[in-house]
């Protein structure tokens, strides 16, 4: 898919979108992650069907993002929110389950209320809520007629670190009951403690995608600290690598079997295990291994 923003009497648009091509399987907590300007929103507004592709096509849970039928199963979380000052939460909610073509259900409306943590600001003005509760209402927007689909726009933006936990358990709660969760944060700690699939998007395209697992936390690498005085040469010859600090090995071990099997020939030859870790990146340095830093020099993006 592409998308390139026409701006009037110019001859040359803005290619937000150069050939993106992205499944998120059904299911899955799936994170899109990437430097400003790389196209992120540009591709969530296409799957809302509020920005139209250039070329190519958007479907979404079988059908097209321009499907009311489509669209009443989706929640969204915008970026920015725009909420109605003057309005009560439970007002607010009534409302969007309307515009969703739903039935009013007030005790759920509030059951969402209290699960985003807003039980005790109910009959407050939303103009009063603090930027925190604003995020927690707009999720609760979202959140509202479950639907199938959950497309989360830096979701945990302004909310404290409390709050982070109960919006992370709510959104886990959501993928286990088995809605698609598709989620952009600039936290990557948020994506990796959420996701379970995560894209790369730089300059409009992915430049990377998979589980999160086969993506960060390496394969078949263990880190294995051992206690001073250990034999290098017994342990060399045991299959482990001299890592860069003093005691730290690195093993490579398919499965359990293998890597106990390692782990009882350094005992065997005296050495005494402190600590052990697999080995791996987290998604931050998988994204800055990926995307170059913006000023560097000589890296091809
Ligand atoms: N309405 C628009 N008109 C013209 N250009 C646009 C418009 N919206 C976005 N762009 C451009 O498209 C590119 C991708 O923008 P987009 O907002 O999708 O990126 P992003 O990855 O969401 O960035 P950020 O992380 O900063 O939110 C940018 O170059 C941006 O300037």
């Amino acid at each position: 898919m592409r998308k390139t923003y026409r701006r009037a009497f110019r001859k040359v648009g803005n290619e937000a979108l150069r050939g993106m091509d992205l499944t998120v399987p059904e299911g899955s907590a799936f994170g899109l992650i990437g430097p400003n300007g790389a196209g992120k929103t540009t591709f969530i507004k296409s799957i809302l069907g509020i920005v139209q592709p250039t070329e190519g096509t958007v479907r979404v849970l079988g059908g097209s993002p321009e499907d009311p039928r489509i669209r009443a199963r989706i929640g969204y979380l915008p970026e920015r929110l725009h909420l109605p000052g003057s309005w009560t939460p439970t007002a607010f909610l009534a409302t969007v389950t309307r515009l969703k073509g739903l039935k009013p259900d007030a005790a759920a409306d509030l059951r969402l209320l209290e699960r985003v943590g807003l039980a005790d600001a109910v009959g407050r003005k939303i103009g009063g809520y603090s930027k925190g509760m604003r995020q927690r209402l707009g999720l609760a927007a979202a959140m509202v007629g479950s639907p199938s689909l959950l497309i989360l726009d830096e979701p945990t933006d302004g909310i404290d670190p409390m709050g982070r936990l109960e919006v992370r358990r709510i959104l886990l709660e959501e993928v286990r009951k088995g809605t698609t969760l598709f989620l952009n944060s600039h936290l990557l700690a948020e994506t990796e403690r959420v996701c379970d699939r995560v894209a790369i998007l730089a300059d409009g395209r992915v430049v990377r995608e998979g589980r999160l697992e086969d993506l960060a936390r390496g394969e078949a690498r263990w880190m294995v600290r051992f206690a001073p005085g250990v034999d290098a040469g017994a342990l060399t010859a045991a299959g482990f690598k001299r890592g860069s600090a003093d005691g730290v090995f690195h093993v490579e071990a398919q499965d359990p079997m293998a890597l106990n099997a390692a782990l009882d020939k350094a005992r065997a030859g005296g050495a005494l295990l402190v600590e052990l870790r697999r080995d791996g990146a987290d998604l931050e340095s998988v994204l800055l291994g990926t995307v170059a830093p913006a000023g560097a020099v000589g890296v091809a993006a």
